[in-house]
């Protein structure tokens, strides 16, 4: 009996699986039911969504910020009439970001040196910063290290690498900023760009996904104790957004790119923009409210990797006829 039972359903398995493999081959090539097509859905909207002016007289540091999100998060920011200090190892390269984003906006934008692992580079950055603009209204922790490895291949540098730019650097540049607002009685808007898997762990990224996951427990934490001085702590965890940094780091054979997309719900990447756009706004005196929170941003992959019976998605509307009925039949237990 456990056996014709066991038969059935391993037969009805392969009809399910191999019907949905030529359906979807069908409609989008080799794998992905749902890639593309839902995106239309989704469309990203590029331009900035606060008011021209939101960020008026306010000083924003935004660590990271000569390339990829870090770049996004400067351009709208100065759009909105920010003054922008963006800060990171490569001087050649901030200095050619801020030149590109302050010609189009016409607001000032910083390029300081520093590597947020060092401490002593840090506070010397912080004393540049404070001569320049005076101590910033906001504050995004945006630079990160990441690469893809088996976690038996990881020397002890490699793991220090990477937890020293993601934990400490944050650290640094948190603690730095936010002891000198207390004693000049300034607020600030703390912002960390973290990852949907400091949530959920994951594999070949261990360094990061731990150092993550202390970023997040960084903010939260520092989101109760100093709201009495006037500062504010959010996370965005966003999901993948094509950069260069990123991607090459993390899908170098672009091997895998089809496959993410095929398991996000919106069908799509996310874009610079969309991020920028929601770190504005969590930056923002709109958001004044908004302390400790930590904002899933990743077109659903997370909920959608988390589901155990997300892959029903592929079943037919025939196929669940059949399973239904199979369903029904069943009494007792
Ligand atoms: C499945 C498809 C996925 C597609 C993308 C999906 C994205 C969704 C989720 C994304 C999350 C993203 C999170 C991110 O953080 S992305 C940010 C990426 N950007 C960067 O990393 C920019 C900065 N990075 C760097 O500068 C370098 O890459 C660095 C290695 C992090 C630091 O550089 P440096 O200080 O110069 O270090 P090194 O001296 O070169 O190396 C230090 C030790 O690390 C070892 N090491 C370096 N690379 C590797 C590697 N690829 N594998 C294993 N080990 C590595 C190196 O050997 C050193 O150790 P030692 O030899 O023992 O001294
Ligand atoms: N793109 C994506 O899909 C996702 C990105 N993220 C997060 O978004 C953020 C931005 O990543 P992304 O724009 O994609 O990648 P990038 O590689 O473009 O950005 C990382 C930035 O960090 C800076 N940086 C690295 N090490 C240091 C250091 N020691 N000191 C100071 N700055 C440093 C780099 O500048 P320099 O080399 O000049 O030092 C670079 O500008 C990161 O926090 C990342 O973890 C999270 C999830 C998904």
């Amino acid at each position: 009996m456990a056996a014709r039972v066991v038969g059935r359903a391993g037969r009805l398995a392969l009809v399910v699986r191999s019907s949905a493999v030529r359906l979807q081959s069908r409609l989008h090539g080799s794998t992905g039911l749902r890639s593309g097509s839902q995106a239309n859905f989704f469309p990203p909207l590029e331009d900035a969504m606060l008011p021209s002016g939101s960020f008026n007289n306010r000083m924003a540091l935004i660590t990271g910020g000569g390339t990829g999100l870090g770049r996004a998060m400067t351009a709208t920011l100065s759009q909105l009439g920010a003054q922008c200090i963006i800060a990171s190892r490569k001087l050649d390269v901030l200095q050619r970001t801020a030149e590109e984003i302050s010609s189009q906006t016409g607001n000032k934008v910083h390029a300081v040196q520093c590597d947020v692992r060092d401490p002593q580079a840090v506070s010397q950055c912080v004393d540049q910063i404070e001569a320049l603009t005076g101590l910033p209204d906001v504050i995004i922790n945006n630079a990160a290290g990441n690469f893809v490895c088996p976690s038996e291949r990881l020397s002890p540098n490699a793991w220090k690498t990477i937890t020293d730019i993601v934990l400490n650097g944050t650290a640094f540049v948190t603690l730095e900023l936010g002891k000198r607002l207390i004693q000049n009685q300034k607020g600030a808007s703390f912002l960390a760009i973290t990852t949907i898997y400091a949530e959920s762990g994951s594999g070949f990224v261990v360094p990061s996904a731990s150092a993550k996951a202390g970023v997040e427990a960084l903010y939260k934490s520092l989101a109760a104790e100093w709201g009495r001085y006037g500062h504010r702590f959010n996370i965005i965890q966003p999901g993948p957004i094509r950069t260069k940094g990123a991607f090459s780091r993390l899908d170098p054979t672009g091997a895998f790119e089809k496959a993410m997309i095929d398991r996000i719900p919106t069908g799509r990447l996310g874009t610079p923009a969309e991020i920028a756009n929601l770190a504005a706004y969590v930056s923002s005196n709109y958001a004044s409210w908004m302390s400790g929170a930590v904002i899933r941003f990743d077109g659903g992959e997370y909920v959608s990797l988390a589901g155990e019976f997300n892959e029903l998605r592929s079943v037919t509307p025939d196929q669940w006829k059949l399973l239904e009925a199979m369903i029904r039949k069943t009494k007792g237990s």
